[in-house]
């Protein structure tokens, strides 16, 4: 029987190799675009700092009372879990920081979203992220750039994110880890 347009066939969420993990700067849009492409692709949805809120509380409260060392140790152990399950994964902008998480992400699916400053002025506006509460875009700008080598070294699909839509990102994902499945 030939495939109906809008059929089953047509609705069915594309196979693509699991798990796919988002890279990137703050606010290039790693949980936005995570929750909608796992919706697209039928798997399930971790954002590793919801996981890390859920076991300790607030990112913002564990930055000012345990410090940053302590909250990249509970991030290591949180993405070292959530690079085992089969689901879309959306990292915290500074995981790459660790050279074990860089060398877990080896032969992942890694996908890298940029954007731009302008863009992300108004995405970050109101936010709670403890590494820009002082200096705002300017240490945005610098964090972005000293971390820009890692993220290079682990993604296989980079998207500009700054002015394409949620649903068109969700789309080049889908098509890029459809071929490699
Ligand atoms: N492609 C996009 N275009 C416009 N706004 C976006 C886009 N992607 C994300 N956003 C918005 O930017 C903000 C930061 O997104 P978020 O997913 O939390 O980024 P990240 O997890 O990378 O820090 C949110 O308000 C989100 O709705
Ligand atoms: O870049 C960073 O070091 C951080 C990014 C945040 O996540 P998002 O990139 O999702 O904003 C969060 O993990 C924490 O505030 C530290
Ligand atoms: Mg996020």
């Amino acid at each position: 029987m030939p495939d109906v347009p809008g059929g089953p066939a047509a609705s069915a969420p594309r196979p693509v190799p699991l798990p796919i993990v988002l890279v990137g700067p703050m606010g290039a849009g790693k949980s936005r675009v995570g929750s909608r492409l796992a919706t697209s692709v039928g798997a399930p949805f971790v954002d590793t700092d919801q996981r890390i809120v859920e076991r300790h509380g607030p990112i913002e409260e564990i930055f000012a009372r345990e410090g940053e060392s302590f909250f990249r140790a509970v991030e290591r152990e949180v993405v070292a879990e959530a690079l085992r399950e089969e689901a879309v994964v959306s990292l915290g902008g500074g995981a790459v920081l660790d050279p074990a998480t860089r060398r877990d992400l080896a032969g992942l699916a890694v996908v890298w979203l940029q954007v731009s400053a302008d863009a992300v002025a108004p995405r970050l506006s109101g936010g709670t992220r403890p590494l820009i509460a002082d200096g705002g875009l300017e240490r945005w700008i610098r964090i972005r750039d000293e971390r820009r080598p890692l993220y290079a070294e682990v993604a296989g699909l980079t998207i500009d994110t700054s002015r394409r839509s949620v649903a068109r990102i969700v789309a080049e994902i889908t098509e890029w880890a459809g071929a490699r499945a």
